[in-house]
């Protein structure tokens, strides 16, 4: 699919890695080889524990490398002809938005309220835009500053136009300083924007701070008495494009689902439907695109670029959903929480990108709804009809939604499109019990039964056989907010794993789940690799607690140095770490980025994942439910973002009480008792067992939870509390007391 078409509004290029895939085959080359080693050494010295724990752990390292060459090997980058979409279409077809925020405090309204501006000031006609804010908090606080958000908008969207801003999210924009390149009016008009900008942060964030004057609380006034998890549904128009400008302002609405503690609300997932049938009923449109509250629009152009693929021409099957890439804002120099993601993206989410599309990620993607609402790519709906009068079992009791519905699976554009729809059927589709009689969640729309509901919800898409598409535009598409700090990113991991390991064990496992569907094969392959995240964390620690073993129990799981094997796991080692560092170096990292993300992958995996296994372990058993957390987004654009800690102090890893840092900071303390029972026996040559390998393995896990041991001895927020370090000390003495057993 390379030849250039003049017609084609995109196209699809090969990207060619061949140093990368001669890696890839010689770390599977060697791993297999290793495996080989090991079988040699159980056949011929009698079983022992520890090779046959070694040797299962690197069945499986090898069994999951084989998976991720699999998910790297056919990248494929995507260019756009957003200019020839333009002189082609003559009538863009509506975006319907959606931007979720669910607590005001851990999600400062201010950064959706840039999020908003950001979106409201698209290049899209704003006759075929519709921005819907679903807050999962009801908050008055949210709704004020979007009420506030719109009085400015009505000047900043004519202002980014006019002068083709590049960043439309002002906090981003009013943060460098004006270029004075520009004619003396622009620049008069920046400070004026600067100064409303200005004025629109202090209100909001007053109001943050509950001082709001009496005439506001009149506007609140349904807000008042009311329970964050308790209450009745509020939607409310916040702006209406009348009379369908295009040059207008796109319409704004406010959506807060019904909540009651005696129904689920799935959190995220839960919100996302109510906001597909709230949105059914007001705009319909054929599109929609969603980001958490935080991802701002980066690159006005997105809706058109994402537009390139679903309306082109020369297409022969649809794509379901385009999926732009995460990148965050706010990352450090060198990456050090290993949160901006930026090799996963480019080398997994690019290779899916060549098998059969990239999973969802939840924000920054453009679905058709007609997917969501459960379509197959033959137009047959979830029991395989092409048309059902039953539509009502399906989408719920509303009539209106149902008839929307309708429209929607048939493509037809006749929608009546009216803001004004009745009240009733708008506060009846988002009732909290409005989905116990259908298949919202369950068969369609956003799935629950895992805290990823992105990765559940695309891989059933992918399942019934549609494809997806990865764009990668410059400058990037949208940004976020990356959790940083210690206890952020790790809970925000355990998070990840808890919702990969739900997946694994529910009925919609990638292994068996419709075995015989449409996925593609190595589709499914993805699948299985990504499931298996969750679970990584066993195998981990069973390999990282060898040499530790070794070395007090006097015993070796790697080759001496004086054996010719010695050079499979050296070479393993050394291509390794070489094709990782070239990652970093092909995406314009430095060194110190790749030895972040390395010590940070060991540090998730070590505490995370294991936890998160642990969570679903407790919920399998049935004693307790896992709870989507929300992560903390620190709002980078109030003036005293300082946060009290020096420049010396950014990128420094904090702790807390959490049990999270328990596993890791055991496994330090057993490192660090090992290597000087270790150092004690050296004087002793002839009884030595243990060799360098062992030896170095276990430095180079001191090295990966240098900052754990660091916060051995530091204090406040920089220092492992007591608690935890008596725990783990507690573990690591069990642990040593075993292995000298052993001896
Ligand atoms: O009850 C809830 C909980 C969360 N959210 C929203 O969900 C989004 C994601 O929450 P966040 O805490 O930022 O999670 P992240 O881990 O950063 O989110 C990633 O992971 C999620 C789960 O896979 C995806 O849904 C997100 O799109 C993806 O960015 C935010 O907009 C929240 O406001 C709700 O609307 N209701
Ligand atoms: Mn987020």
């Amino acid at each position: 699919m390379t030849k250039p078409n003049e017609v084609a509004l995109y196209e699809k290029i090969e990207v060619k890695r061949p140093i990368q895939r001669l890696l890839d085959l010689t770390i599977f080359f060697l791993l297999i080889s290793l495996l080989l080693y090991r079988f040699l050494i159980l056949r011929s010295h009698a079983f022992t524990y520890l090779h046959t724990l070694a040797f299962l752990c690197e069945l499986w390292f090898t069994f999951t490398w084989l998976l991720l060459i699999n998910v790297t090997w056919n990248p494929i980058h995507y260019n756009t002809y957003p200019q020839r979409l333009l002189k082609r279409v003559d009538e863009l077809p509506p975006v319907d938005v959606f931007v979720t925020t669910a607590d005001p405090v851990l999600e400062p309204p201010l950064i959706t309220v840039n999020t908003v501006l950001s979106l409201l000031a698209a290049d899209y006609p704003a006759n075929r835009l519709a921005v819907y804010v679903s807050d999962d908090g009801c908050s008055p606080i949210t709704f004020y500053s979007l009420l506030e958000a719109l009085a400015f908008a009505k000047i900043w969207v004519p202002f980014c136009k006019k002068y083709e801003v590049q960043v439309r999210a002002p906090f981003r924009y009013f943060s460098g300083d004006l270029s004075f390149d520009g004619t003396e009016e622009f620049q008069c008009e920046w400070r004026r924007m600067k100064d409303e900008y200005e004025k629109l942060r202090r209100n909001v964030e007053e109001a943050a701070k509950n001082v709001v004057s009496p005439e506001i609380m009149r506007d609140l006034a349904d807000f008042s008495n009311i329970e964050s998890s308790n209450h009745p549904p509020i939607i409310k128009a916040i702006w209406e494009n009348k009379e369908g400008l295009r040059d207008g302002l796109p319409h704004l609405i406010y959506v807060s689902r019904e909540k009651r503690p005696q129904h689920p609300h799935h959190y995220k997932a839960g919100a996302m439907n109510a906001l597909a049938r709230v949105s059914g009923l007001m705009t319909n449109a054929p599109y929609i695109l969603n980001v958490d509250c935080d991802m701002y629009v980066n690159n006005p152009s997105v809706l058109l670029q994402g537009m390139c693929l679903f309306l082109d021409p020369t297409i022969d099957k649809e794509y379901a959903f385009v999926q732009f890439p995460q990148r965050f804002y706010n990352g450090l120099k060198d990456d050090p929480y290993g949160n901006q993601w930026i090799v996963m993206m480019e080398f997994t989410f690019r290779g899916m990108a060549g098998i059969q599309g990239p999973g969802y990620m939840g924000t920054g993607c453009i679905h058709r709804r007609k997917v969501l609402y459960g379509q197959s790519p033959d137009g047959a709906n979830i029991f395989g009809k092409h048309y059902d009068s039953e539509l009502h079992k399906t989408f719920g009791s509303s009539k209106d939604f149902v008839n929307s519905a309708a429209h929607a699976l048939r493509n037809l554009a006749d929608y009546p499109n009216s803001l004004s729809n009745s009240i009733i059927s708008l506060k009846e589709v988002a009732t909290s019990d409005y989905e116990i009689t259908s298949c919202w969640g369950t068969k369609f729309g956003w799935l629950y039964g895992s805290l990823l509901e992105d990765v559940l919800t695309g891989s059933e898409i992918h399942k019934k056989g549609w494809k997806s598409a990865y764009l990668t535009p410059t400058p990037p598409a949208f940004l976020g907010c990356a959790p940083s700090g210690g206890p952020i990113p790790l809970n925000h991991q355990k998070r990840a794993m808890t919702g990969l390991l739900e997946i694994f064990f529910s009925k919609k496992c990638p292994i068996f789940n419709s075995l015989f569907g449409k996925l593609q094969f190595r589709q499914r392959m993805v699948s299985v690799w990504m499931s298996l995240w969750g679970i990584r964390s066993i195998p981990e620690i069973c390999y990282a607690t060898l040499p530790a073993f070794c070395l007090i129990a006097n015993s070796h799981f790697l080759p001496k140095i004086q054996e010719p094997v010695v050079c499979i796991p050296l070479l393993l080692f050394v291509f390794y770490n070489l094709q990782q560092l070239l990652q970093y170096w092909e995406t314009g990292q430095s060194a110190r980025a790749w030895w972040n993300n390395e010590r940070m992958a060991r540090i998730n995996t070590i505490c995370a994942s294991l936890l998160g296994a642990v969570a679903v372990a407790l919920k399998l058993l049935g004693l307790s439910e896992t709870v989507f957390e929300v992560t903390k987004k620190e709002s980078s654009s109030s003036s005293d973002d300082t946060e009290s800690s020096s420049d010396g102090d950014l990128g420094r890893f904090t702790f807390d009480e959490s049990p999270l840092f328990v596993p890791g900071t055991t496994i330090l303390i057993i490192q660090l008792l090992a290597l000087s029972i270790a150092f004690s026996r050296i004087r002793q040559p002839n009884v030595v067992e243990f060799g360098v390998g062992e030896v170095t393995c276990s430095v180079w896990l001191i090295l990966c939870f240098w900052s754990f041991l660091k916060g051995m001895f530091a204090k406040g927020k920089y220092g492992l509390p007591w608690s935890t370090l008596c725990k783990s000390s507690a573990l690591a003495f069990l642990f040593v007391c075993f292995c000298i057993m052993q001896y």
